[in-house]
């Protein structure tokens, strides 16, 4: 079944290692690639921006030797470093920091931003920028040309095993009606049940936490992830 935007990059699945065993961060890592998994999807938390803390550059340097996978690029062997708009965002209602369950009214600090980019480009790391549910996604438009990959979140940052915001499929629309080649990521709560909306609303980058690592034949979940994508 062609359920997929017809003209959207290549699918590929990013496991989420949030709800692994992470005394066995690297053992987990490997199976998960063994899995098929294209990429991992480390989340940095610094207990700020989302109410959880979780691990930092030092636990990435550690882990990158272990892997059998390409060649790094970061200093700390990263290959993509994706960061969240809110904070460089005017805070709405509550008036608070700029956290992650705070909406978001606008007035992006464009040049702040920015710097931001250029500064993981610097690095030589691919850059993505993220948006929490809260945030209009025509915020991100101005960043599109300059970043390799936006992250719509599908939950409220901060925790694996949340359930998918569907809700969040006509902000990755907009995103692929304007950018037929841009790589879309959809983070949060993807399963097999779920990924023909995130198909269909034209994200082709999937990060599945839960979904992959509870699952007794996590391969199989990797190929059930990609199959709507085969036309
Ligand atoms: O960034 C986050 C949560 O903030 C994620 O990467 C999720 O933790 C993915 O895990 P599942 O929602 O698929 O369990
Ligand atoms: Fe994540």
């Amino acid at each position: 079944p062609q359920q997929c935007q017809p003209h959207s990059p290549p699918v590929k699945v990013a496991a989420s290692i949030l709800n692994s065993d992470l005394a066995e961060l690297h053992s987990e890592c490997n199976r998960m690639i063994s899995a098929g998994s294209d990429f991992l999807h480390l989340d940095v938390m610094d207990g700020h921006f989302v109410p959880n803390l979780t691990f930092g550059h030092p636990v990435v340097q550690c882990l990158r030797p272990k892997l059998p996978v390409g060649a790094a690029h970061g200093q700390c062997g990263a290959n993509q470093y994706t960061f969240h708009l809110e904070p460089f965002c005017q805070i709405g209602s509550t008036g608070g920091g700029s956290d992650s369950s705070s909406p978001v009214v606008g007035n992006v600090d464009t040049e702040a931003c920015s710097e931001c980019i250029r500064h993981i480009r610097e690095n030589r790391m691919r850059v993505g920028l993220g948006i929490s549910p809260d945030t209009p996604v025509h915020l991100v438009f101005p960043f599109v040309e300059s970043v390799d990959q936006i992250l719509v979140m599908t939950v409220h940052p901060g925790f694996g095993g949340q359930s998918f915001m569907s809700d969040m499929m006509p902000k990755v629309k907009s995103l692929r009606d304007r950018y037929a080649t841009l790589d879309i990521e959809v983070d949060g709560g993807v399963t097999p049940d779920n990924v023909a909306q995130c198909a269909s609303a034209g994200a082709n980058v999937l990060v599945s936490g839960t979904a992959l690592i509870k699952s007794p034949d996590p391969a199989a979940v990797v190929a059930r992830l990609k199959s709507v994508y085969k036309s």
